[in-house]
C-alpha cells in the first residue's frame, strides 16, 4: 500500500510548486496515472521510490516512508524510466543486468545465468553482449525492465514504459507488466493501457483532478484537453 498525506512538491530554485498537497491510499493492483505533458505525473511518480522527497507531507510505502527508509522503500519500488539511458550504466547488457543481480544473486557464473534468463524473457538474449550504446531504443526499454524484473520488486512504477516500443513488444510488455505478481503505476498517454488498470488518477496543473474508475477517468480527461469545462470542473 503506498499512502500519500498532503504530499507536496516546491521546485527548489524557482519556488513553484509542482505538486500540490496530495493525499491519496494506492491498494489498488494496476493504477494508472494520466494528463497533460507537464502536469506532474513522473513527479507524483517518483515520490513513491524516493527519487523525489516531498517538501511537505509524507509518502510511504508499505509503512516505510521515503524519508526515513529510503533503502528499503527502493528495494521495494522497481522504477522504470521514459527514457531507459537514465537507468543503464554498464557497457553491456549482460553486465547491467547483473548488476541489478549484486544483492540477490550470489557469484559471478550464477549472476550471469540469471541476467542471460532475464534478457531471455525480453527477447534480447542474442544482445548479452552487445554495448548499450549499440541497442536501440526500444531495446533498452526492455533492458532495463529486465532489471528491474530481476530483482522482484513488489511494486513497479513504470513512467511511460512503452513509449519506444514497436506493436509487438508494447502489446508483450503491457501484457508483461499486467500479468506480474506485482502493484503496478502506470503513467501513460496510452489511453488503452490507461483502461486496463482498475483506477485512474487524472492530474492536471500539479493536482490529482480526478480519481476513479479508467472509463471515467479517460473521459475527464478528454473533457479537460478538448472542453466541455463545465464538467471539468468537477473532481
Ligand atoms: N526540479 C524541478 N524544478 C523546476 N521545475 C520542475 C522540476 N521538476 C519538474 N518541474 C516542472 O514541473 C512540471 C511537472 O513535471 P513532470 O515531469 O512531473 O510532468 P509530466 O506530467 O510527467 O510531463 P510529461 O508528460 O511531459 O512527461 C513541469 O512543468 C516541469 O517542468
Amino acid at each position: 500500500m503506498i499512502v500519500f498525506e498532503d504530499a507536496t512538491v516546491v521546485a527548489p530554485d524557482s519556488g513553484v510548486t509542482i505538486l500540490e498537497p496530495t493525499t491519496l491510499t494506492l491498494r489498488e493492483r494496476h493504477i494508472s496515472v494520466i494528463g497533460a505533458n507537464g502536469s506532474g505525473k513522473s513527479t507524483l511518480a517518483r515520490l513513491i521510490n524516493g527519487l523525489v522527497m516531498p517538501t511537505e507531507g509524507t509518502v510511504t510505502v508499505e509503512g516505510k516512508s521515503t524519508h526515513k527508509h529510503g533503502r528499503e522503500v527502493r528495494r521495494m519500488v522497481g522504477f522504470l524510466f521514459t527514457d531507459p539511458s537514465a537507468q543503464l550504466i554498464m557497457p553491456t547488457a549482460a553486465e547491467d543486468v547483473m548488476l541489478s543481480l549484486r544483492r540477490t544473486v550470489k557469484g559471478r557464473d550464477a549472476r550471469m545465468r540469471a541476467a542471460l534468463e532475464a534478457l531471455d524473457a525480453l527477447g534480447l538474449a542474442d544482445r548479452a553482449d552487445v554495448a548499450v550504446s549499440a541497442l536501440s531504443g526500444g531495446q533498452r526499454q526492455l533492458l532495463a525492465l529486465a532489471g528491474v524484473l530481476a530483482v522482484a520488486p513488489s511494486i513497479i512504477v513504470a513512467d511511460e514504459p512503452t513509449t519506444l516500443l514497436d506493436l509487438k513488444w508494447r502489446g508483450h510488455v503491457g501484457a508483461l507488466l499486467r500479468s506480474l505478481p506485482v502493484q503496478l503505476i502506470e503513467v501513460t498517454h496510452d489511453l488503452d493501457s490507461a483502461m486496463r488498470a482498475e483506477r485512474t488518477l487524472v492530474i492536471d496543473s500539479g493536482r490529482v483532478a480526478f480519481d476513479g474508475a479508467p472509463g471515467d477517468a479517460v473521459q475527464f480527461y478528454r473533457d479537460l484537453i478538448f472542453g466541455r469545462p463545465e464538467q471539468a470542473q468537477r473532481a
